[in-house]
């Protein structure tokens, strides 16, 4: 398939069905601040969503609150179509993704991607074609006995998805995950999660600041506010073009960039605050 042909829907698209549900949920820390108030939102099966908003919205806060590393003031997260065990969390379903790879130093690329299974109790050799799969996914095959220590920061970031996808997880949350490496690497980065989202129908949430990033990635974008974080804006992404090098130069690109940022400009409180932000 060529970069301008139309594209194809990830295969759980064609049969939307609500993932995880964040009903009214709100989040105030001791130090008494409120990071969410009252948001709500529904991710269905097979979406890439992402969540944009300024410095300090909540997009952490909401991110980490449906993995279970935080939990609600008021509210509650509800998994619709999957099976919860006695934390309230789908066992093994969600993966993280952080900014930093978090590797282990001590452990080969192999090990580091091998520790989910190890704490599940899989043994190495069970685990071994998960991992080399998992690898494979992000290209990385090669590099199974490479120690992190000799690897760039891209691809440490491919080593740290690779662990992310060794469970085979339904929803994957990104939280800014590229948002520390060179603009080439994040490119090429950014067409490797395409392309897995692509190709397993994984849900996706990413955390960004990155107007440009959010309009190259996602199929829906949530516009988040500040002070308190809430939800400014929900919308779809749609486009004739397969996201790739092509579409990056596409006058489509170039119209879901403007109509990304004008939203979070609006959320933002017009171009005035927007240059007080940058200061
Ligand atoms: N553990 C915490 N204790 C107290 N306040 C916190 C804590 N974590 C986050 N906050 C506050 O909650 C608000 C939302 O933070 P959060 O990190 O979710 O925002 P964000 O949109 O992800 O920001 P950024 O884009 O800068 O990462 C901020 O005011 C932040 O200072």
């Amino acid at each position: 398939m060529t970069d301008l042909q139309s594209q194809e829907p990830p295969p759980s698209t064609t049969h939307k069905r609500p993932l995880v549900t964040m009903r009214n949920v709100s989040k105030s820390f001791s130090s008494g601040t409120l990071a969410l108030s009252d948001m709500s939102l529904t991710v269905e099966g097979g979406e890439f969503v992402s969540l944009l908003g300024p410095s300090g919205c909540g997009k952490s806060t909401a991110l980490r609150i449906i993995s279970g590393l935080g939990d609600v003031t008021t509210g509650s997260i509800d998994w619709p179509s999957s099976r919860i065990n006695s934390k309230g969390l789908p066992d093994g379903d969600i993966s993280f993704v952080f900014q930093e790879p978090t590797l282990m130093p001590w452990q080969t690329v192999f090990g580091n991607v091998y520790l989910p299974l190890r704490l599940k109790g899989v043994s190495k050799a069970d685990a071994s074609d998960a991992i080399t799969a998992a690898l494979e996914t992000v290209g990385l095959k090669d590099f199974a006995k490479a120690y992190p220590r000799e690897l760039s920061g891209g691809m440490k970031m491919r080593v740290s998805i690779a662990r992310a996808l060794v469970t085979k997880p339904k929803l994957l949350l990104m939280d800014e995950p590229f948002a520390a490496l060179d603009e080439i690497t994040r490119q090429k980065l950014n067409d490797d999660v395409l392309r897995l989202w692509r190709e397993t129908g994984i849900t996706v949430i990413f955390v960004t600041h990155s107007v440009f990033e959010s309009a190259y990635l996602s199929n829906r974008i949530v516009v988040m506010k500040a002070r308190p974080g809430r939800v400014h804006a929900d919308f779809p992404l749609q486009t004739s073009l397969e996201r790739g090098p092509l579409y990056r130069t596409s006058e489509e690109y170039r119209a879901a960039c403007e109509k990304v940022s004008a939203s979070l400009l609006e959320a933002i409180g017009g171009p005035e605050a927007a240059a007080m932000e940058m200061h």
